[in-house]
């Protein structure tokens, strides 16, 4: 049939620009940060405190690029690097200190640790009130409950459903499929896409035949860490998809010697999706601007409590 002039099939999803939302976002940040300075008179500055641990190249990047993103917004930024060697008890013990140092509205503690150390035992240890990364079984389990609001929430989730907001998609009475049970990802995100009343169906490594569930979602948040696992002809034509999986795969002909792809088939599903996010700069941005995001939250609520 002949089309309508003006009329355009879309034979190609959006693209959900990750990194521009997360800029927009960063540069609401840095407003709110200079009109809480002003209004303090230059008394008050929002803080934020990384601890890193060991050596791993891809947390020392992430943990560079927080501090930079915390320079530019006007945050400050107090950093504490152990040795791969370090103890659990080491690690509490600073944990323990920036609890307690007014300064710092903010901690996170640079995930993954070592495998000498009880992740669980050291997240539990951040004060809930400065626990940014919304991590803390507390906040998680908030999350969970209808009727209460978690302190903090988790900043991929958080970034993922922002995108779809920031992107108009409608989430209220849509059905959705979350890839992935991850406490920090996949657990959060199909309980914030059901707060927003979405019908959440979670799919994990031991589904028997996701693409049953994912073929009948309108939204599709990809997080279970295995390159190109959703396929093209497993989406709902015309359907969002957020791509939270970041996996370096080998390839001679970059630079660094491998390139990075999502979980989702970015070539098959574009040609299907309505709305797809791209890697990398999609999900990976809004990581980071909804952790400034939060410590700016965690900064206010101590601001109004202090005045
Ligand atoms: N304490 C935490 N640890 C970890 C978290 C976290 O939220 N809190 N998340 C990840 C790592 N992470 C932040 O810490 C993170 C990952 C990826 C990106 C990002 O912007 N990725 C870019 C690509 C980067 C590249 O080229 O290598 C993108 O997707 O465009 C930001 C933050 C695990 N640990």
């Amino acid at each position: 049939m002949d089309k309508v002039e003006g009329e355009q099939e879309q034979d190609q999803a959006q693209l959900i620009d990750g990194k521009a939302i997360a800029e927009t976002i960063r540069g609401e940040i840095r407003d709110e940060v200079a009109r809480l300075k002003e209004e303090s008179g230059g008394r008050f500055e929002p803080g934020l405190a990384v601890v890193l641990v060991g050596e791993r190249k891809d947390s020392q990047t992430y943990v560079r690029s927080k501090k930079k993103g915390c320079e530019e917004a006007g945050i400050k930024s107090f950093g504490t690097d152990l040795p791969e060697t370090a103890t659990e008890e080491e690690v509490l013990a600073v944990v323990r200190e920036y609890n307690a140092d007014p300064r710092v509205h903010g901690i996170l503690v640079q995930l993954p640790l070592p495998s000498h150390m009880d992740e669980e035992k050291i997240l539990m240890a951040i004060s809930i009130e400065k626990d940014v990364d919304g991590f803390h079984p507390e906040n998680i389990g908030k999350l969970a409950m209808r009727g209460r609001d978690p302190d903090f929430v988790c900043c991929t989730p958080k970034g993922s459903v922002e995108l779809l907001e920031r992107s108009n998609i409608p989430i209220a009475g849509k059905s959705a499929v979350v890839v992935g049970r991850s406490n920090i990802v996949g657990t959060p995100a199909a309980m914030l896409l059901q707060r927003r009343n979405a019908t959440v169906t979670v799919v994990h490594s031991r589904t028997p035949n996701p693409e049953k569930y994912i073929r009948e979602a309108d939204i599709v948040i990809a997080a279970c860490g295995v390159a190109n696992f959703v396929r093209g002809d497993w989406l709902k034509p015309g359907c969002a998809v957020i791509d939270v999986g970041i996996n370096a795969v080998d390839d001679p002909t970059k630079k660094r010697g491998y390139r990075l792809v999502g979980d989702v088939c970015f070539e098959e599903a574009v040609k299907v999706a309505g709305q797809i996010t791209p890697v990398p700069g999609g999900v990976g941005p809004m990581t980071i601007a909804m952790l400034l995001q939060n410590t700016l939250e965690g900064a206010k609520k101590a601001y109004e409590q202090g005045k």
